[in-house]
């Protein structure tokens, strides 16, 4: 195998998928926005910025939750969940859970296989958001670079690196994901 081949064809491709990012609160999202954040399988949402989004929106972690029980962790790892808001919900956000990690704590997955996970479950997630009608803005917070101690940078790349063909592409346009993270 030669690795000079596979040069020219990374340097064809197209990217896709815009990230930019901004300081500030991922919470503070216009309604409608779809928030995505790094989950484990086991259904727990304990620490970190899952804790925000269960004390926010404890009906999204009831979907989360119930959707990880009925589920064998090993076969959630590298996909994705979509929550829709409630029609009652105050504040109309979609939560997007990636499944990037098995489980989480000192058993977390290694960087590498949550850097893997990481890939197909974004595919998996914004398969879903185009599907879906009333979503505006995608908006994440650093993903895997809190608890999960992966290097935000790391994430970024799988994400910018994201090839996507028509069906993950809403309307046939790039992706945009606007990143925010706290001053
Ligand atoms: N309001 C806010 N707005 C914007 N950004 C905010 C923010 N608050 C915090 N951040 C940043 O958000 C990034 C992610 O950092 P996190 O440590 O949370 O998540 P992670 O993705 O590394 O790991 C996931 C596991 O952590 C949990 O804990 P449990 O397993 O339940 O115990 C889960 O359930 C998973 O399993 C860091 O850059 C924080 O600065």
């Amino acid at each position: 195998m030669n690795d000079n081949n596979t040069e020219p064809m990374m340097a064809e491709r197209t990217a896709n998928v815009i990230v930019t990012e901004q300081v500030g609160d991922l919470f503070d999202a216009p309604p409608n926005s779809v928030l995505i954040h790094a989950c484990n399988t086991v259904g727990s949402w304990g620490a970190g910025i899952a804790r925000g989004f269960k004390q926010r929106y404890p009906d999204a972690f009831r979907v989360y939750n119930s959707h990880c029980k009925r589920s064998h962790p090993h076969h959630l790892v590298g996909t994705a969940l979509l929550i829709a808001p409630r029609d009652d919900a105050e504040k109309q956000h979609y939560v997007g859970c990636v499944f990037t990690s098995e489980q989480f704590g000192r058993n977390k997955d290694s960087p590498d296989m949550i850097l893997k996970a990481t890939e197909s479950a974004m595919r998996d997630l914004l398969t879903h958001i185009a599907q879906e009608k009333g979503i505006g803005e995608i908006r994440m917070c650093r993903i895997n670079a809190g608890l999960f101690a992966v290097p935000w940078e790391d994430t970024k790349k799988v994400i910018e690196g994201l090839q996507l063909d028509e069906k993950e592409l809403p309307k046939g346009k790039p992706v945009e994901i606007v990143v925010c993270s706290p001053a």
